[in-house]
Formats: C-alpha cells, sequence, structure tokens
C-alpha cells in the first residue's frame, strides 16, 4: 500500500473513531451521573444552561433561585456545574465537616494570566504551600503589632484626605466622596504592601484600574473551553497578557529597589510587605523557598484583595449614614464624646466607639464585599445528603445569607442598634481557632505535631482557681495516653462523652453547656481555612479613616438629594459597589 493510501485510510478511520470514542465518554458521564444523587437545578436552556438567570445584578439573581429552588441548587454555567449554597446551615455544614475538601478555587483565565498561574495566597489550591504562605500573612503581615506598625501610613493618607477636603470646603464645593475613599485606600493598601501609592495619578493605580475592569470582564473560554479561541480573536487575551506584563516590570522595579536599600548600609527604611518577607526569605524563616513569581503573586493578591473591599465597605457605609440622619448623628455624638477637644481621632479612641463599631457590623452585613465566595471541590463530597463530585465549583451567597430573615429581623432594613449588646461578630466563623490543627505524634506521649504559633495579648494575671483545676482535668486526660489501658480510647468513648472528640471544658460544669452559636449567617470575611486573612488590616483602615471623617466634618447630600431617596443602586463586579458615586457637601467642624 502507498503511503499516500495509508494516511487515507488513517483519516477516515480517525473520524468515526474519535466519534465512537467522544460518545462513549459523554455515555459513561451520563452513566455516572445517573447514580449520583445531585442538587435540585433550576430548569435550563441547551448548551448556556443557567447563564441567561444570572442577571446583572447576579448575587440578587442568585438569591431569587435560591427561593424558588432551594438553598442548595445545582446551576449547569455554560460548561462548568455549579453549586449554589445559600444558607448558613449549609456554610456550617462545610466548615464543620467538610472544610477541606472545600477549599479550592475555581481559576479563571484572567486570574491565571494576571496573577502568574495562580501562584499567590488567593487563588491557589489548597494545599502545603497555601498553608505555609496563609501562615506567614496571618503571623507577620497581619499581626496585631504589624497593623499597628502602619499607623504612620493611615495618619498621613487620611490627613492629607482632610486637607483635600477642607481645600474643597473654602470653594464651596461639592465632592465626589467616592473617588477620595478609592485613592485613600487604595494607597492606604499599596504603600503598606510595597510603598508606592496606587491613587490615580500614579502608575501603579492606572496599572490597578486596568486590572480591575480585565478581571471582571466576560471570558468565553471560561464558560465553553471550545471556544476559547474567540478571547484570542477578540483581543481579550492578548489585552491580558499585555497588562500582565506591565506589571510584571513595575514588580520587578519594586523588588530590585527593596534590594538596593536591603543592601545600602544606612537601611532604615519603614518595612513594608516586601522587604517583610524578603527578610523573612534571608533569615529562613518561612518554610519554604519562595520563587520571584511567588512573591509578585502575593503582593498583586494582597493589592487586589485589599483595595476594591476596603473602598466598597467605606463608600456603603458612608451612604448608609446619609441616608439615615438618626444613625448619622448617633455615631457622630459618639465619635465626638469619645474624642473630647483633641485634633483628631487617634487609634485607641476607636476601641471606645461602641457604635460605630455596630454601623461598621450593620454594613458588612448589607453590602459584603465578597457577595458571593467561590470555592471548588477537591475530592468527591456529601453536602446536605447531596452528592457533589470533585471538581465542581461552589458559590456561596454571603450576601442573600447575610439577608436571610430566617436569622435577620427586618433584613432589608440598615439598623446598626441590632450589633448593640450583642455577641455576633465576623471573628466567630473563622479557620483560625475552628481549624487549628490538631493532628498528634505518637510518642513518649500523644503530643502536638504542628507548634502552636500564638499572639500572646497581655491581660491581668487570671485568678488561679475552679478555670484552672478544670483545664488540668482535661489536658491529663491526653497525657495519660501511654497507659496499657487505653485510656486515651476510654476517655473519647461517646457511650460516656457527648461529642467526645470535641473539646468543651463545660462539659465538667454542673451547669449544662451555654452554647453561644457560631454565628455562620454573619461572614463578610468568609469562612473556614480560606477565610480573609486581614480582618485586623481592614477593619482599622476603614474605622480609622471613617472616624475622622464624622469627627472633623458634618456631612451634606449634594443640592437636591433628599436623603430618604438617596440611590442605592448597586453594580455587580469583583465586589457588589455603588453604581453613582457619592457626591456631598462637607462642612468643617469650626471648633476643631
Ligand atoms: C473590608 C475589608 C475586607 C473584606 C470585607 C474582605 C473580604 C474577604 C473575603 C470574603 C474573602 C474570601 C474568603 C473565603 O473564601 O472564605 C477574602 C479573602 C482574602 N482577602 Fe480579604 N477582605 C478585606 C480586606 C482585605 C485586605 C486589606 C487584604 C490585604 C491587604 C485582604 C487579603 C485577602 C486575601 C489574601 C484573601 C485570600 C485568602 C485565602 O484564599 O486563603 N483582604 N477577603
Amino acid at each position: 500500500m502507498e503511503l499516500h493510501d495509508v494516511a487515507t485510510l488513517s483519516c477516515n478511520l480517525l473520524f468515526p473513531s474519535l466519534i465512537l470514542l467522544f460518545s462513549l465518554v459523554i455515555w459513561l458521564k451520563l452513566v455516572k451521573k445517573k447514580n449520583l444523587n445531585l442538587p435540585p437545578s433550576p430548569p435550563k436552556l441547551p448548551i448556556i444552561g443557567n447563564i441567561h438567570q444570572l442577571g446583572k445584578l447576579t448575587h440578587r439573581s442568585l438569591r431569587d433561585l435560591s427561593r424558588n429552588y432551594g438553598s442548595l441548587l445545582l446551576l449547569q454555567l455554560g460548561y462548568n456545574p455549579t453549586i449554589l449554597v445559600s444558607s448558613a446551615d449549609m456554610v456550617r455544614e462545610i466548615v464543620k465537616n467538610h472544610d477541606v475538601v472545600c477549599s479550592d478555587r475555581p481559576k479563571t483565565t484572567s486570574m491565571d494570566i494576571m496573577f502568574y498561574g495562580c501562584k499567590g495566597m488567593c487563588l491557589g489550591p489548597y494545599g502545603e504551600y497555601w498553608r505555609r504562605v496563609k501562615k506567614m500573612s496571618v503571623v507577620e503581615l497581619f499581626s496585631h503589632e504589624r497593623v499597628q506598625s502602619f499607623q504612620f501610613v493611615r495618619d498621613e493618607e487620611v490627613e492629607h484626605l482632610v486637607n483635600q477636603i477642607n481645600c474643597a470646603c473654602l470653594e464651596g464645593e461639592s465632592i465626589d466622596l467616592s473617588e477620595m475613599l478609592m485613592s485613600v485606600l487604595s494607597n492606604i493598601v499599596s504603600r503598606c504592601v510595597l510603598s508606592h501609592k496606587s491613587d490615580g495619578c500614579s502608575k501603579f493605580g492606572q496599572l490597578g484600574k486596568r486590572i480591575l475592569i480585565l478581571l471582571t470582564s466576560f471570558c468565553i473560554g471560561d464558560m465553553f473551553p471550545y471556544l476559547r479561541w474567540l478571547d484570542v480573536v477578540t483581543g481579550f487575551i492578548p489585552s491580558l497578557k499585555a497588562l500582565s506584563m506591565e506589571f510584571d516590570a513595575f514588580l520587578d522595579q519594586v523588588i530590585e529597589e527593596h534590594r538596593a536599600l536591603e543592601n545600602h548600609e544606612e537601611n532604615n527604611h519603614k518595612k513594608d510587605f516586601v522587604s517583610i518577607i524578603m527578610q523573612l526569605q534571608k533569615d529562613g524563616m518561612l518554610e519554604m523557598d519562595l520563587t520571584r513569581d511567588n512573591i509578585k503573586a502575593i503582593l498583586l493578591d494582597m493589592f487586589v484583595g485589599g483595595t476594591e473591599t476596603s473602598t466598597t465597605t467605606a463608600e456603603w457605609m458612608m451612604a448608609e449614614l446619609l441616608k439615615h440622619p438618626h444613625a448619622m448623628k448617633k455615631v457622630q455624638q459618639e465619635v465626638r464624646d469619645v474624642v473630647g477637644n483633641k485634633s483628631k481621632v487617634d487609634m485607641e479612641d476607636i476601641s471606645k466607639m461602641e457604635y460605630l463599631k455596630c454601623v461598621l457590623k450593620e454594613t458588612f452585613r448589607l453590602h459584603p464585599a465578597g457577595a458571593l465566595v467561590p470555592r471548588k471541590t477537591s475530592a468527591n463530597v456529601k453536602l446536605g445528603g447531596y452528592d457533589i463530585p470533585s471538581d465542581t465549583t461552589i458559590l456561596i451567597n454571603i450576601w442573600a445569607i447575610q439577608r436571610d430573615p430566617k436569622w435577620w429581623e427586618n433584613p432589608e432594613e440598615f439598623i446598626p442598634e441590632r450589633f448593640e449588646k450583642s455577641s455576633i461578630d465576623f471573628k466567630a466563623a473563622g479557620e483560625i481557632a475552628e481549624n487549628l490543627d490538631m493532628t498528634e505524634v505518637y510518642g513518649f506521649s500523644v503530643t502536638k505535631k504542628i507548634p502552636l504559633h500564638v499572639q500572646p495579648i497581655p491581660r491581668f494575671q487570671p485568678a488561679l482557681g475552679l478555670d484552672q483545676q478544670r483545664r488540668d482535668s482535661t489536658t491529663s486526660r491526653r497525657d495519660r495516653a501511654l497507659d496499657l489501658i487505653n485510656i486515651w480510647v476510654i476517655q473519647r468513648d461517646p457511650k460516656w462523652w457527648e461529642n467526645p472528640e470535641e473539646f468543651i471544658p463545660e462539659r465538667f460544669e454542673k451547669s449544662s453547656i451555654d452554647f453561644k452559636g457560631e454565628h455562620f449567617h454573619f461572614t463578610p470575611f468568609g469562612f473556614g481555612r480560606r477565610r480573609c486573612p486581614a480582618i485586623p488590616f481592614g477593619v482599622a483602615s476603614v474605622e480609622y479613616l471613617i472616624a475622622n471623617l464624622l469627627y472633623r466634618f458634618d456631612w451634606k447630600l449634594a443640592a437636591s438629594e433628599i436623603a430618604e431617596n438617596l440611590d442605592m443602586t448597586e453594580v455587580y463586579g469583583l465586589s457588589v459597589t455603588k453604581k453613582i458615586p457619592l457626591h456631598v457637601q462637607p462642612i468643617p467642624r469650626l471648633s476643631v
């Protein structure tokens, strides 16, 4: 047979074989799926599935779907099966029983290109590398001391903003407060991360604006992988690559600047995240080797993760206060009473501002910056009695849960008072305490495998009493494990102990267990292992900024606007932001 004929024959055979193979794969998939008990799905269209039901305000459309079809749904978004979670009970089940399996993140094309193949922390898969970077960030970058050490940045940036507003007041102009909040908060984040400003005039600021646009643009290939080539033809992927190269050059320059300072004899510059990470790496304190790409991806994560979230929160907080003059008056009174005659608010004053904290919590509840938290399963898992296959995207509708009438009275209303005297806090549903690694090592006694890295906060010495005795009795249960009678097993025997695997000192008290609740209906910073590591940083920046604005100025809406009718229309993007910028008339307080 001629070579030509062989080629023709192979071609003739290839096509039918491919069809056969393809049909077999689809058939196998269908058979496999048939045996699974999948969550209910709303009706879907061929090819696009449920995409048409996402709407412009996706968080709201998804809430409506869950109201009609249930709090655990299977959506088909083009090619991607996606689980939609819309109840606090389901979040509790995830955190309590499947936190590790539900701790991956889905990747998108733009994230993959912009974030160095997701080599940072926000987007990387759950695993040893992610665990170490997260630990580094919690212990080294966002500890209480570190957040305090950046107070000089907050001071300078807020003072600069106050001066700008004062100038506008002299001219009698109204201001675009949204734009100003964006500038000041992105400057705070980017100066702490890499000592560069990122407001509209700076190079980093310009790059930052472009990245936000591209990250929220629709990418055809993410929904329909076989049409990925269209993203090249439309210019989407080339623009991503071009921007990524510009960012890369900028971050390289930042790292070189820090290297130069590092080698400088009189190096007394203030520390930022870049220099902290480089120092830890140099001192061999990181338990891993970070490549330059790793460092750049982490820096970008911090910048993108920190800017939009803080800005959105501050903007909604001011908007809600302007819309509710009673709350505005109450919070201003509190701020002014606490600060007295000083020229500005100090960080220490803020801990005394209880109502301000309630206003912030109520803002987080109604306007969580991460309205839909994305996760991905790394193995098959059973959720709410349904089978969720491995590699499935999970979207948790935090926005809907935080407005669920099951948990919140008048859920659509802005009522900061609901948090007064309540123990509900966004810190409760967290990884750190809940998922602290308790792996044991069997040796002379059963010891804790991972050393306990903690942040001591000095307090008055508590009297040693019953509490101490109770603690002793619980620890000794573990230490006696070497006795030949397996006390370890006996002391965890469900016949004798309720929830035998849990650490509950109260079981030794006479009174019954006081179950405090874990607030899975209030998780503006996410939950479980992947929870936001920067809560102290984000909260300190927003509280300090807003407290100063409330102290230094009175606020009126721009002419002809009535508080009641203030437009609160949302835009769904990286976060849910305010569509119409906040135009206001600041009035300086003469007595300050
Ligand atoms: C008001 C401010 C903020 C809010 C509301 C917020 C909210 C969130 C949310 C909802 C998540 C997802 C958590 C999950 O999957 O369960 C997250 C993750 C993250 N945030 Fe924040 N955040 C804020 C400020 C910041 C700041 C200032 C930074 C950095 C400077 C930051 C860095 C990160 C990082 C690195 C992650 C990824 C954590 C991981 O995947 O393990 N955030 N944040």
